[in-house]
């Protein structure tokens, strides 16, 4: 009783502090790259047989790649004469040195590994066209050398790194803001521009980009668009489909197209731009964005609670929409296993007492006053009616990075736990949890931790088994329980992280053959040679 109390006092202390709120700003914690060491990605072909007997039903019978690690399909080699090409068009950008071009065929999970020699770092839009040109066309001769398009390189399947010899194609240097219209939003710059970056470009002049990651002091503004990234502020802003107006591309065969609209409205013929947000470089390389942002919220507040049940969480949820409507920004979660996790590998704290399952608030408004009376309303409604155990509100910038932290660092503190499985699931929100208890079951003590944390808010939970190294037991157990289980959900295997190399086999859990098939009939007409960003995004079993 006395702890209840004190619990309560320490919520009561914290709503009281909202009414001090100023202005504050989210978290700019990045994911680094951290130094660890781990089997590369293989898969056993029983594993994925197995898988692939449980495909929809259009897709039974065809043939899937019995490996993760596909066959180097026949592109040219690379010769001094292309080297030389592109040492004229990219003077002290074309990187052949192995140290430098190392890190560029790693992925940030460091569980795949390309076998490039050259890293490409052009500038301009026509140096990539010159670039994707010479691929296919070498003078007069036609040619098929393959590329590996690559932002910041913190995909996590695998999309963002060669497979076998592929050039690599950084767009790390395509980093000018070409501009920014004030009255309208609307931001139009190159791809390789850091969202981190950006974000504090708008927030000097009151706006904020639509899209955060924890990832954002290292990606790129065109990586997340070519994989249709997600993120923290989805609930509120909706997706990048949504956001960006518009996108310059090159085309397999150096052509650019221009979409680079900065209109809201546009009904002439068909928006071609939508096709490349999401394929992952596997049907254009974007070179330039134009986005549309919000203002800068004058009020900001973080929330960090305790639920005893997942069915709680549920309900505060439901609670929350109800009373924060239109101010709530974000609605994330993460469960005592991640808190776990923070604690020993990160050194994270908790900043409230020990509960199964955690949330994290945001709220944004135009009105500090009237938001923070709107969270003391919330916040009284939902302690009284003991959907939350505990709570602390952030009032101060450093309080509300600390809480953002214990949300954002859930993959960091991850990776020292072992080797990590990942699965980015949708599906309704009420099932999410579901899939975490149900894979505790199923996998008894194989596993050192099943985890279960990501964004309520929009049916996106990420499930993450570890093993204190690379298990294929433990890898045979979960896959295709993991996908069956999704798909008879009718939810989707990959929600926010699109499908790169590691799940491109399982596409039809998600989708149906004939929508697969019509995939691959885009990719053959817009990559006819299929030298953009090979063995990504479709199965090995589409004929192109
Ligand atoms: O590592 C993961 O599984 C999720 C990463 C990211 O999408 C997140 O929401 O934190
Ligand atoms: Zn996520």
């Amino acid at each position: 009783m006395a702890g209840l109390f004190q619990r309560a006092l320490r919520l009561r202390t914290a709503l009281r502090c909202l009414y001090d709120y100023s202005t504050l700003s989210r978290s700019t914690a990045t994911l680094s790259p951290v130094d660890f060491h781990r089997p590369f990605l293989t898969c056993s072909s029983e594993q994925v047989l197995a898988s692939t007997r449980k495909l929809h039903a259009g897709a039974e019978g065809s043939k899937v790649s019995p490996s993760a690690a596909p066959e180097r399909l026949p592109f040219c080699r690379v010769t001094e004469e292309d080297l030389a090409f592109f040492r004229k068009i990219l003077p002290g950008r074309t990187i052949v040195d192995p140290d430098l071009v190392e890190p560029s065929n790693v992925d940030w999970l460091k569980s795949v590994r390309g076998s490039s020699e050259v890293l490409l770092r052009p500038q301009t839009t026509e140096e990539v066209s010159q670039i994707l040109r010479w691929m296919v066309t070498k003078s007069t001769e036609s040619r098929n050398l393959a590329v590996n398009p690559q932002g910041g390189n913190t995909g996590l399947v695998g999309g963002s790194v060669p497979v076998y010899d592929e050039l690599i194609l950084s767009t790390s240097l395509m980093n000018k803001i070409l501009n920014f219209d004030s009255i309208s939003g609307v931001l139009t710059c190159q791809a390789g521009c850091v969202l981190e970056n950006l974000s504090f470009y708008l927030e000097e002049r009151d706006y904020i980009m639509p899209l955060d990651l924890g990832a954002k002091g290292s990606c790129q503004i065109g990586g997340n668009v070519a994989t249709n990234a997600g993120g923290l502020r989805l609930l509120r802003y909706g997706s990048l489909h949504g956001t960006v107006l518009g996108l310059e591309l090159v085309l397999a065969d150096g052509q650019v197209l221009d979409c680079l609209s900065t209109l809201r409205k546009d009904n002439t013929g068909y928006d071609l731009k939508q096709l490349f947000i999401g394929s992952e470089g596997t049907l254009g390389v974007i070179t330039a964005v134009s986005i549309l942002c919000p203002r800068k919220p004058k009020s900001v507040n973080v929330v960090f609670l305790g639920c005893e049940t997942f069915e709680q969480l549920l309900k505060t949820f439901q609670l929350c929409k109800g009373m924060l409507g239109e101010i709530l920004s974000a609605f994330e979660f993460l469960d005592s296993e991640c808190m776990r996790l923070l604690n020993t590998h990160l050194k994270l704290p908790n900043p409230i007492s020990d509960c199964p399952f955690y949330i994290v608030i945001e709220t944004s408004g135009s009105d500090p006053t009237h938001d923070a009376q709107k969270l003391h309303n919330f916040l009284e409604e939902a302690m009284t009616s003991s959907l939350v155990s505990d709570g602390t509100v952030a009032t101060e910038e450093a309080k509300i990075k600390a809480l953002w932290s214990l949300r954002e660092r859930v993959t960091e503190a991850l990776t020292h736990d072992g080797f990590t499985h990942k699965y980015d699931i949708s599906l309704p929100v009420e099932r999410i949890y579901q899939l975490v208890t149900d894979m505790r079951k199923h996998l008894g003590n194989q596993a050192k931790s099943v985890v279960g944390y990501g964004h309520v808010g929009d049916g996106n939970l990420h499930l993450n088994v570890t093993s204190p190294s690379k298990d294929p037991a433990l890898l045979a157990a979960i896959e295709p329980f993991v996908y069956e289980w999704t798909a008879s959900c009718r939810g989707s295997i990959s929600a926010e992280h699109g499908l790169g190399l590691k799940k491109r086999n399982y596409i039809y859990y998600s989708k149906q053959s004939q929508a697969v098939a019509l995939m691959g009939n885009i990719k053959a007409m817009l990559d006819p040679k299929g030298i953009l960003n090979p063995y990504k995004t479709l199965p090995d079993n589409l004929k192109q």
